[in-house]
């Protein structure tokens, strides 16, 4: 077979994992997302040094979710990290007004590199289980999400701990993920 019949029939039958980064700062539920997608409970969790790896499947697609540790210091290792990516998810602790700035600066770095060129970027505002926090919307303004014109993106308002809003992002990510796949 040659051609666009043996790549689409690849495409179509193989069992490759679908590769998804979430980033974010320190703090933000990256990792109480990682295991709500994987084990759909609430697990107790310690900042990341390093990362945590997990296959997730939703929607019959199989993800190999990368969550990365934010912490300042391990931040300049996230790049290590990009190729062969699909999407990013990234993590917004909606209720830490002082940081959103430093977030905005995080993911603007993250996404002029090469390697995330083609990445799909969906932003869930997260812990919207908590009294006062930014809602999807202000964070949208916050981030300037509105000037990313070439790149396929969302905002989602999410709650790591009660569910709430995940799945939204979630099918918005898996149809995204498989247009692009096959276009
Ligand atoms: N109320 C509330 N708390 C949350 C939510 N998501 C995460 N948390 C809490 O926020 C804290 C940090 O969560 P983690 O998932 O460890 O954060 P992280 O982004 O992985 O942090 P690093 O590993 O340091 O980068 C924990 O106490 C979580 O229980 C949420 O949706 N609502
Ligand atoms: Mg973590």
């Amino acid at each position: 077979m040659g051609g666009t019949f043996s790549t689409l029939f690849s495409k179509l039958w193989s069992k490759k994992e679908v590769r998804i980064l979430i980033l974010g700062l320190d703090n933000a539920g990256k990792t109480t997302l990682l295991y709500r997608l994987k084990i759909g409970e609430v697990v107790t969790t310690v900042p990341t040094i390093g990362f945590n790896v997990e296959s997730v499947t939703y929607k019959n697609l199989n993800f190999n979710v990368w969550d990365l540790g934010g912490q300042t210091s391990i931040r300049p290792y996230w790049r290590c990290y990009y190729a062969n990516t699909a999407a990013v998810i990234f993590v917004i602790d909606a209720t830490d007004r002082e940081r959103l700035e430093t977030a905005r600066e995080e993911l603007y770095a993250m996404l002029n590199e090469d390697e995330l060129k083609d990445a799909a970027l969906l932003v869930f505002a997260n812990k919207q289980d908590q009294p006062g926090v930014l809602g999807a919307a202000e964070i949208s303004s916050a981030l300037g999400l509105a000037s990313f014109k070439e790149r396929s993106w969302s905002i989602v308002g999410c709650s790591a701990v009660t569910g709430e809003g995940v799945s939204e992002g979630m099918d918005w990510l898996v149809t995204t993920v498989q247009q692009n796949e096959t276009a």
